[in-house]
């Protein structure tokens, strides 16, 4: 979350950003397969997520975000699969935890060239080893796309945990709250009896829940929305995970509700150093918690750049219709709808671009050439869009002739 903007906090996270992240998506594609069609939910996905920094998805209904947030977490169920990509999550505790319980999975990398390195892994592998401590472990990385059930399982939880945005759809009618988070805390930190029940209380408290002790004991229809929204996060909390994805998970709150989970994550952040993606389709609520942003339509990633870069330089043309249907940012109206229609469903490979049909800018390539990530200018060296427009610094010829010419490089087909 982006409260501390003073000089200190942008020198750490830049400090941050030398390091390798502790997730990287690399051209990620996740498809569902129904009868009619092949729906190509995630269609190249790339972004990466730094210690302790909040990196935020939007984009409006229907272009990607959970079906994203659910293939990181190995949550992909059919008809829908990961065909095409990697999901790396480094975090040193979590690669040595699944190579101790998967040592047969486990690749020991380290010392070898990049040659060797793509030699010596095969489909079965998923923990990558770089570095070792004596004989655990120091450094690596887990491949979520090519991890077990079993694998994803132990992944889940206490390496990266989820926020949905329906409370109800993480909670258990049938058992108390306290039940709950201390069975979290049983699988997770193998706490019991009178230890997991303080524990339990300790973070309830820790998520401003009033009167913590005397709530655990009620049922999840007792809480109120905000509550309950609360209690969820307690239960992440309970497995002390590293990564947090949230997928909107304030959309059916109201907005001072809203205001006091987002601060409550902000705080939860800063004290247990977590790193967090970001999941909504209300560019407000971006503003108040990313630090860095991507803007995703039709399955794609077409512009991303710190937060602060894309409210006061947006450069793709949906980019720019977002930021102009924040209510407020137009007077008069309550909530404007600036962009015309609706997000297509990406069921064909994209040979043009998506996002052309709504477009104000759109000219005669954008229906035959499919932009790819480019940076927006020669002086930039954090922000990218995927639009004909840019480079902006070149004629609009080079530009085109940019983008087909990587595009048709890196052409993909999906096969059943
Ligand atoms: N189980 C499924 N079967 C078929 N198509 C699906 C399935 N789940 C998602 N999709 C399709 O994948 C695309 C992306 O959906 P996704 O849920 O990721 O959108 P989103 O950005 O999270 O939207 P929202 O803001 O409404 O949550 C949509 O076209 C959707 O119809
Ligand atoms: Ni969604």
């Amino acid at each position: 979350m982006s409260t501390d903007t003073d000089a200190t906090g942008d020198a750490l996270r830049f400090d941050r950003r030398d390091e390798e992240p502790i997730l990287s998506v690399d051209g990620l594609r996740t498809a569902f397969f129904t009868d009619k069609e092949t729906i190509r939910a995630v269609d190249g996905v790339s972004f990466d997520v730094h210690d302790g920094e909040t990196v935020g998805i939007v984009g409006e209904s229907g272009s990607g975000k959970s079906v994203t947030a659910r293939s990181i977490m190995g949550l992909t169920r059919s008809p829908g699969r990961v065909l095409d990509g990697s999901i790396r999550f480094r975090d040193p505790a979590t690669v040595a935890r699944l190579a101790n319980s998967f040592g047969g999975s486990t690749v020991d990398v380290s010392g070898l060239s990049d040659d060797e390195r793509a030699d010596a892994t095969d489909e079965n592998d998923f923990v990558f080893v770089e570095e070792w401590d004596g004989d655990e472990p120091a450094a690596g990385y887990v491949e979520v796309t090519r991890a077990s059930p079993a694998a994803l399982r132990k992944l889940r939880g206490k390496g990266i945990a989820m926020i949905f945005q329906d409370p109800l759809s993480s909670l258990n009618p049938v058992y108390t709250v306290g039940n709950q988070i201390k069975e979290a805390l049983r699988l997770h930190q193998g706490l019991r009896g009178q230890a997991a029940t303080e524990e339990a209380v300790n973070l309830l408290e820790a998520v401003s829940i009033p009167d913590a002790k005397r709530r655990i004991g009620e049922y999840p229809h007792q809480f109120s929305g905000g509550m309950r929204q609360r209690a969820v996060i307690a239960m992440a909390l309970a497995c002390e995970p590293e990564l947090l994805i949230c997928d909107e998970p304030t959309t059916a709150l109201d907005v001072t509700i809203q205001a006091q989970i987002l601060e409550l994550l902000a705080d939860i952040q800063e004290e247990r150093g977590l790193s967090i993606v970001f999941i909504t389709h209300d560019m407000g609520v971006m503003a108040e918690v990313a630090d860095r942003l991507n803007v995703m339509y039709a399955g794609e990633v077409v512009e991303t750049a710190p937060v602060g870069e894309v409210f006061a330089n947006p450069k793709h043309p949906y980019t720019e219709g977002l930021l102009e249907s924040i209510p407020g940012r137009n007077v008069g109206e309550e909530r404007l709808r600036t962009i015309e229609g609706d997000v297509p469903t990406p069921n064909e490979p994209p040979t043009y671009c998506r996002f052309a049909p709504r477009c104000p800018e759109a000219f005669a390539e954008c229906d035959a050439v499919h932009p790819v990530s480019v940076s927006v200018n020669d002086a930039a060296t954090d922000h990218t869009a995927a639009c004909l427009l840019y480079p902006e610094d070149v004629s609009r010829e080079e530009a085109v002739e940019t983008h087909r010419d990587r595009g048709e490089a890196s052409e993909v087909t999906v096969d059943e």
